[in-house]
């Protein structure tokens, strides 16, 4: 494919948004962490990060929830760009443009998305000749869900959610994303989570789960959806329980909350009854929109 550069001499990086089809959460860890079966699917909403070079780092971002994306240091993709300027002894002299697609503190793992796509496309400028592990090794450094941002598809997360092993998806699935008024904090969610769940197990994958996603059935895949977060999410943003009946009631198959929240996901029939619910969310009042995607979805792809 020949790529389409914004600019002569960038480089462009398409990265997609996540669903966690199954969130198990354990007990916090020592370090403030929870251990987790966590399974990651890919979905297709973007953002796209160009890297551009200049003489020094500088973010921009434009698109829906910009406005709160932090244009410094703090930023996950300015964060990546440096982690990858030091390891390889050279200046992050590089100018990074977020085109904004998924909703922000949506817990549809933006953030990460931009991390993964800042790396991806400071790599590829830069030419250092990063093997895939050592990018997967900074990912991690830079947050739980970077990693599958750049590999995308579908995988199950161990460890704090960082330690990957792909699976295999054997269908497509379509998705309503309800994009609530507002965003949570995930650690306040993980928080939350401890209060409400003293003795939380041993966080374990399904096998109906993966079985699911093996054979491409969206009903046996609505029948194994669990968010083990999600009581933790209600009960901060109770309102979401209205967007959740909502989505259901308009005809998908189910409904979870997405991550830490409080973007909702449901899992539609097929094409049409995606289209059908969104637009039965939109006019319901318990959302600020409501969008449509597919997945699995590619991971961090140079555009
Ligand atoms: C909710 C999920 O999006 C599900 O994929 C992730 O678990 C969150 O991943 P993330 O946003 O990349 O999180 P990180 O940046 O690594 O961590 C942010 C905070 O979330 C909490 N956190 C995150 C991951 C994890 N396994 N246990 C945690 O307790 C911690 O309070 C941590 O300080
Ligand atoms: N590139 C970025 N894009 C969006 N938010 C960012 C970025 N870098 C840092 N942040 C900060 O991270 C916070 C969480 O934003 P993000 O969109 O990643 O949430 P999220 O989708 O809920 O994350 P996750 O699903 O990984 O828990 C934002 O409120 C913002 O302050």
């Amino acid at each position: 494919m020949t790529p389409r550069s914004a600019a002569p001499g960038s480089i462009t990086v398409r990265v997609p948004a996540k669903v966690n089809v199954q969130l198990a959460v354990g007990a916090a860890r020592p370090d403030g962490f929870h251990d987790l079966a966590n399974v990651f699917l890919a979905v297709g909403l973007y953002d796209e990060v160009t890297a551009t070079p200049a003489d020094e780092l500088r973010v921009t971002c434009a698109g829906p929830g910009a406005d709160q994306v932090p244009l410094d240091r703090t930023n996950l993709a300015a964060r990546a760009a440096e982690a990858l300027a030091a390891r390889y002894g050279r200046r992050a002299d590089v100018h990074l443009h977020i085109a904004k697609d998924i909703p922000v503190a949506g817990g549809m793992a933006g953030g990460s998305a931009d991390g993964a796509g800042a790396l991806v496309a400071c790599d590829a400028l830069w030419g250092t000749g990063a093997s895939r592990d050592e990018l997967l090794d900074i990912c991690a450094e830079l947050g739980s869900d970077v990693p599958f941002s750049l590999v995308g598809g579908a995988a199950l997360g161990t460890g704090r959610g960082e330690k990957l092993a792909e699976l295999a998806v054997g269908g497509t699935f379509h998705w309503v994303f309800a994009v609530a008024d507002g965003g949570l904090s995930t650690p306040a969610v993980y928080r939350e989570f401890d209060r409400l769940t003293p003795d939380a197990p041993e966080p374990v994958a399904s096998p109906a789960l993966l079985d699911a996603l093996r054979t491409g059935d969206p009903t046996a895949l609505a029948g194994a959806l669990t968010n083990d977060l999600q009581p933790a999410a209600l009960s901060l943003f109770p309102a979401l329980t209205d967007t959740l009946k909502a989505g259901t009631e308009a005809g998908a198959l189910a409904g979870l909350v997405s991550g830490s929240g409080p973007t909702t996901a449901f899992l539609a029939k097929d094409a049409e009854s995606a289209e059908r619910v969104a637009a039965a969310l939109r006019a319901s009042g318990t959302c600020r929109t409501a969008r449509v995607a597919v997945a699995p979805a590619p991971g961090a792809t140079v555009v």
